[in-house]
């Protein structure tokens, strides 16, 4: 018997816990497999081939984007608090999962419009658009719009209550102003913000972190660009210029959200460099 928590025996010199129901933990029962792989259920019917991939696609953007919260959420934390390592290195952890939810729109691009157009008429008025933990990874990196929340139709309690949380909390772009202020600097206007970033950007040497962060918000918000912009094309190969299950003109109401961006005084920087 080991003194380790959880640990409720020893078996051929491998520690041995046991699960909440008191069985002996296995792959499956800790990853909790058989209500994960029970989640896929068709609309079509008879079932449409392609839609277990849809159903899949999205699921697995929904879990990436809890952890992708729970990254961005502890990055903003350790701005707060002044560990400026640990936000950087958090933030370099969300670009990669971003970079692999761009590159997952190549296999839901492996279905053809006409095997989509096999289901595509079962999902309406359901959309991407409804989707509460994108809406909440906008809001905490610092595109706060309350409009989503009023527009959303059907959101339970539970989600009403995150949204409102996260338009209320500090953004990441909020917890940087505080790095700023404790890096010496006034952050009261705009133009007191665009001074000091001119001037850590011109002294990287002594800003080195402060720098550094600003460079991966910035990347979080290129990578964020980018799946904007990767998913639009997507839905024009799929759906041309119909509009959208959820109620919108489709791709058009997708175009005018290309030029949003989190960190626009990032971005007016670089042309003053
Ligand atoms: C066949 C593939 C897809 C098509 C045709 C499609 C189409 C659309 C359309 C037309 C909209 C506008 C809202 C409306 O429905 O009226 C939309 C919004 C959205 N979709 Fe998709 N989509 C697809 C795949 C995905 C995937 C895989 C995701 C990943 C989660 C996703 C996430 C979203 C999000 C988050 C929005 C809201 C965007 C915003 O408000 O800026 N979509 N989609
Ligand atoms: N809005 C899409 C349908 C769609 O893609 C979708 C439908 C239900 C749940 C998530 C979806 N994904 C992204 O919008 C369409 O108009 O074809």
């Amino acid at each position: 018997m080991s003194s380790g928590d959880g640990v409720a025996g020893r078996w051929d010199g491998v520690d041995v816990h046991f699960g909440e129901a008191g069985g002996r933990l296995t792959y499956g029962s800790y990853l909790r497999l058989a209500e994960l792989l029970d989640q896929q259920r068709l609309e079509s019917d008879p079932p449409a081939h392609d839609e277990l991939l849809f159903i899949t696609i999205h699921q697995v953007y929904e879990l990436w984007f809890k952890q992708v919260l729970h990254e961005l959420t502890a990055s903003r934390d350790a701005m707060l608090s002044g560990e400026l390592w640990l936000a950087e290195h958090l933030l370099r952890r969300v670009h990669t999962i971003e970079r692999t939810l761009t590159q997952q729109v190549d296999i839901l691009e492996t279905m053809t419009p006409q095997d989509f157009g096999e289901f595509r008429h079962r999902l309406s008025p359901a959309s991407g658009f409804q989707s509460v933990q994108f809406r909440e990874i906008e809001f905490l990196s610092g595109a706060k719009d309350p409009s989503f929340v009023r527009r959303f139709r059907g959101l339970t309690e539970v989600e009403k209550e995150r949204l409102g949380r996260r338009l209320e909390e500090p953004t990441l772009w909020d917890a940087f102003l505080v790095v700023l202020e404790k890096a010496g600097f006034g952050t009261g206007t705009e133009d007191s913000v665009r001074d000091a970033l001119r001037k850590v950007a011109g002294d990287r040497s002594h800003y080195a972190a402060v720098w550094e962060l600003a460079e991966v918000l910035l990347q979080h918000d290129e990578l964020a660009a980018a799946w904007r912009a990767r998913h639009v094309v997507m839905v024009e190969r799929m759906i041309g210029t119909k509009p959208g299950t959820g109620g919108s003109s489709g791709a058009g109401y997708l175009r005018s959200r290309l030029d949003l961006r989190y960190y626009p005084l990032l971005w007016d920087l670089r042309t003053t460099l």
